[in-house]
Parts: C-alpha cells; structure tokens; sequence
C-alpha cells in the first residue's frame, strides 16, 4: 500500500527518530500513556507516532490542517496497532473540530499540537479533562504566541513545552524546512519558473528568511515587507530591498506571506496587483491573505489548475491564490511538507520532549523551554549521523572561557 511505502520511505531517511525510536522502545518510557495529537498527518509524522506507540504509547491523532492530510497514511496508521488516525483531506470546519474533538475524548495524558487547537479546545470545551493531563507540546510559532499569550493571562492550566523555540527546531525547520518546501511546493503545483522572477516576501522572521534565501539563491530579486525595524533592518543588511506591501505588490511575479499575522495582504493591496501575480501563504492558517477580498474586487475567478484559483479583475489583470491561501508546503496539490530530514530533527525534539513530560510530572502550568540536553543530544546525534567530528574543548580553554580576570 502507497502510504506504508511512503511511511518505510520517511522513515529510512530519519536516523535520529531511528536512534530515538530503539531507546524509548526498549526501556517503554511512554508505557500505558494516551498520548492525543493533532499534526500534519503524512509520513515524517508518521514515524514519530510510530515512535511514541512502540514506547508504550496508545496513540490518538487528527490533522493540524484541513488539506494537509495524506489519506493514504493516515489509513496506514489507523490499521497498525496501538494508533487511531481520525484525520481526513479536504475537510469541513466542522468534521475537522470533530476529529479534534475524537482525540480529546480519548482522555490524553499527553498533548501534541501544532498550532494549539487541542489546547485551546481543552481548555475551553473540556476543563474537566486538564487535572489528569502531565503537559503537552507546541510545535509551531504561531500555537507558542496563543500559549504565551494564555500564560500571561494566567489562563493554561497544564504545562506545555515550546518545541518551535528550541533552536534544533526553528533554526533547521523554519529557516530551511520552510524554505525549501515551500518552494517545491509552488513550482510542483504551478509549474511556474522562480529564476528571474521578481519575488515579495512578507515577513523576515525565522520563515521568511529562509523562503527569501532560497528564492533568492534559485535566481529571483527578492523584496521583503516587514513590520518590525530590527527585522527590516536585517532584511537590508542581508542584501534585499524593503518596501511596504503596497508598492511591492505592483511589481510581484510571485508573492509569498510568512509573518503568522492576518490580512497581510489586503483589498487596498490586491486593488494594486501586478498582472499575473502568483499568491501563497507559508506561514499560519489562511488569515494572511485576504481571500475574501480577493472574491470581492474579483469579477470572475476560475479553477486555473489543480489547487490554483485565478482572480480576474475589472480592468483585465488577473492574479493566482494557491491553495486556498493555506499552508502551501503542505496544503498544496504537491506540497510535501518539509524534507524529511529536517522534520528527523524537529520530531526527535517532539520525542524527547513528551518523554521529558511524562517523567517530569511536577512541571508547573506554563510554556517550558525544551531542556537545553534534549537540544543538545538531538544536535549530537544528527552530527554523528552525518560522520561529521568536532572539536572539544580543553580544560584550559574550559577555564578560561568560564574566569573573568584574564585581560589583555
Ligand atoms: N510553512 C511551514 O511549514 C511553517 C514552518 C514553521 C512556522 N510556520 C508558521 O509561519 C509563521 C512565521 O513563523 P516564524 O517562526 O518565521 O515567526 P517569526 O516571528 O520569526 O516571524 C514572523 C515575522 O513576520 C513579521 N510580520 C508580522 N506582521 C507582519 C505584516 N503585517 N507584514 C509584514 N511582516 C509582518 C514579524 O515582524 C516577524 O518578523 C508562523 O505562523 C508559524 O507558525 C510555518
Ligand atoms: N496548523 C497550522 C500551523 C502552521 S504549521 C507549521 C508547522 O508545520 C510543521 N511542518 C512542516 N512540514 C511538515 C511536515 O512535512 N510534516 C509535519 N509537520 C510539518 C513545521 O514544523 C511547522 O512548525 C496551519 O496548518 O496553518
């Protein structure tokens, strides 16, 4: 069957979950846990729920999105023992709400989100559930941003660990898991040549950066809007022109949201639009361009191709939204996710870090940091994976590294 094909494949090319995978299976450090997720669902996340199941796990899983689904995996999973996958492609606000909904009657002890909706639904629908739960994850910027904005209203109520803040996270999966995914999409769906291009992207955080530099290293010019002047500033200094989204949108070829924010691209940009223009969002839900007004100022739209939607406007330009303004690297017709290598690291983090949840079960209810040795042993491990030594350092640097009375 196609989706255990694409789960051994994944998994043949993930030997950090590999290593992780033979230590929590042997000593079972997740025995008799009901661990409830809601992720992507295809094959990289796969493994992982393989991963915790063979720990000693019964695993309950939905989908994090409502086109990111691969069916084929999901059925997979829902047939190995141990692991019920309720997520589906292409659905409904309110069939996605109710596989959400599938897991949290499981009674999770543990929690694993990107993006938050088991949390948040939690809190909100299920607060009788939140005193047998020990913690969850976070595996996204945005769900960290709605966690700590809870934290600070004193509103979470059971710990959870922020494993898009740990730098084995976001410093190898925003930057290049985004990057490069998110134009493998784009070219996979479209067809369409980045070469020579004229590129905007919206946002120079941890995403942005790294869609910029790849578009920018496959031979597009490359203009970045920013909200933030520190951000801004790197942009420049990086080497790329900063506007404001209303002059760069008159000249994008293609043009690309990775901020995490809503109505990034609005009607009074869209009113702007260079002809042509292809739109896709690589950063959260699909808030960041503004579809609705794109269906507004449109006086006629068609299915261009699959997951392509073409706005043509009164005065003749037109313009393309790839799926639906959703996560394009994995809600795209050939979106794939990130590669699987950088998803080896990111889940080995997820891994260590349910497990550290499970055996820290006096972790106060608030957002954690990962624990700088899981950071550590994930980077340790992919290094040896890769037959790449590093240097130690020798006491005497140790010392001096550590005193503060040896000057010039
Ligand atoms: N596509 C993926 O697979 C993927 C991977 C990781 C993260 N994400 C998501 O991408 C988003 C960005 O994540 P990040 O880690 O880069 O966050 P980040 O905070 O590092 O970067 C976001 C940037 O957007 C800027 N910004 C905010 N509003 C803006 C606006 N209106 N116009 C222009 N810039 C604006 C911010 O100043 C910031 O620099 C989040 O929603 C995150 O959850 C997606
Ligand atoms: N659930 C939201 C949140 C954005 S997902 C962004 C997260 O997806 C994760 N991600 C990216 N590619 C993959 C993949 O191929 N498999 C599983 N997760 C992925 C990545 O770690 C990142 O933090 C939404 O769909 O809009």
């Amino acid at each position: 069957m196609d989706g255990e094909r694409k789960i051994k494949w994944a998994r043949d090319h993930m030997p950090v979950m590999e290593e992780i995978r033979s230590e929590m299976s042997e000593k079972k450090t997740l025995k008799g846990q009901t661990v409830g997720m809601a992720l992507h669902v295809e094959p990289k996340t796969a493994v992982l729920v393989e991963t915790l199941r063979d720990a000693g796990a019964e695993v309950y899983i939905t989908g994090c999105n409502p086109l990111s689904t691969q069916d084929d995996v999901s059925k997979a999973l829902d047939n190995q023992k141990g692991i019920t996958s309720y997520a589906k492609k292409g659905v409904t606000r309110k069939e996605y709400y109710k596989a959400i909904d599938n897991v949290i009657d499981k009674k999770p002890d543990i929690t694993v989100d990107d993006g938050g909706d088991l949390v948040f639904r939690i809190h909100r629908e299920r607060p009788e559930l939140i005193k047998d739960i020990q913690g969850g994850t976070e595996e996204t910027t945005t769900g960290v941003h709605r966690l700590r904005a809870m934290d600070n209203e004193k509103q979470l109520k059971y710990p959870v660990i922020a494993v898009n803040d740990t730098p084995m996270k976001r410093h190898f999966d925003n930057i290049h898991g985004t990057g490069e995914s998110t134009i493998s999409a784009i070219t996979a769906t479209t067809n369409i040549q980045i070469s020579g291009k004229q590129a905007v992207v919206a946002g120079y955080g941890y995403c942005g950066r790294g869609v910029a530099q790849k578009l920018d290293g496959l031979g597009a010019r490359v203009t970045i809007t920013e909200t933030d002047p520190n951000k801004a500033l790197e942009a420049v200094m990086d080497g790329f022109e900063v506007e404001k989204m209303n002059k760069a949108i008159q000249k994008a070829d293609i043009l690309i949201t990775t901020t995490g924010n809503r109505d990034v691209v609005r009607k009074e940009h869209l009113e702007k639009i260079n002809d042509g223009a292809l739109l896709a969002n690589s950063g959260h839900f699909n808030v960041e361009i503004d579809i609705e007004a794109a269906e507004e100022i449109a006086v006629e739209t068609n299915n261009a191709r699959e997951g392509v939607i073409e706005y043509k406007l009164k005065d003749g330009r037109k313009f393309y939204i790839i799926a639906e303004g959703r996560l394009v690297n994995l809600a795209a017709p050939q979106g794939l996710g990130h590669p699987i290598e950088v998803m080896d690291l990111s889940f080995a983090i997820q891994a260590l870090s349910i497990q550290h949840i499970h055996e820290n079960q006096n972790l106060k209810p608030k957002v954690h940091n990962v624990p700088t040795e899981i950071d550590r042993k994930v980077a340790k491990n992919k290094l040896k994976t890769m037959n790449i030594e590093i240097d130690q350092l020798t006491d005497k640097q140790k010392q001096y590294l550590e005193s503060w009375d040896t000057g010039t």
